[in-house]
C-alpha cells in the first residue's frame, strides 16, 4: 500500500472540510469567518513561531509550526490552490538550486 504524506492528508481533510462543513469543525469555523480572519491566524502562528524558536524550546517551536503548516494548509484550501502546486515549486527549486551548486563545484575544481 502506498501510504500517504501526513501534508496530503491533511490537505485533503481541510478541502473536504471545505466542500462539506462538520458541526464543531475549526477548519470550518475558519472557512465561515473568511479569508480576513485566516490570514490573521496566519500571522499570529508566524509571530508565534519566532517567540517559540527564540525560546529555543524545541518541542514549542515544532507545535507552533505545526499550527502555522495547519493553517497555511487551510489558507492553501480557501484560495483554491492545489498543494501540488507548493510541492512542485519546492522541487523546482531543489532541482534548480542542486544544480547551481553542481556548476559551482564544478567551477572551483576547474
Ligand atoms: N492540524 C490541525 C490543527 N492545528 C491547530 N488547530 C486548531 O487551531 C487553533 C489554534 O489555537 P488558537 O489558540 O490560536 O486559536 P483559538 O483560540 O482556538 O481560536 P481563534 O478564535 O483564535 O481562531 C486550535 O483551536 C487548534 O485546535 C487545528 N485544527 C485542526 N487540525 C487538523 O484538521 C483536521 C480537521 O479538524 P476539524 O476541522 O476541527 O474537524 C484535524 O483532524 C487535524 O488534522
Amino acid at each position: 500500500m502506498c501510504e500517504k504524506d501526513v501534508l496530503e492528508r491533511l490537505y485533503e481533510v481541510v478541502l473536504e472540510r471545505k466542500r462539506n462543513p462538520q458541526e464543531g469543525s475549526y477548519t470550518c469555523y475558519l472557512f465561515d469567518k473568511g479569508l480576513d480572519k485566516i490570514l490573521k491566524k496566519v500571522g499570529e502562528e508566524s509571530a508565534e513561531t519566532i517567540i517559540a524558536a527564540k525560546n529555543g524550546v524545541a518541542p514549542e517551536t515544532v507545535g507552533e509550526i505545526s499550527d502555522l503548516i495547519y493553517h497555511l494548509m487551510v489558507l492553501l484550501a480557501a484560495q483554491e490552490i492545489p498543494l501540488g502546486a507548493v510541492m512542485e515549486e519546492l522541487d523546482r527549486r531543489s532541482q534548480k538550486i542542486g544544480n547551481l551548486k553542481q556548476f559551482h563545484t564544478v567551477d572551483r575544481e576547474t
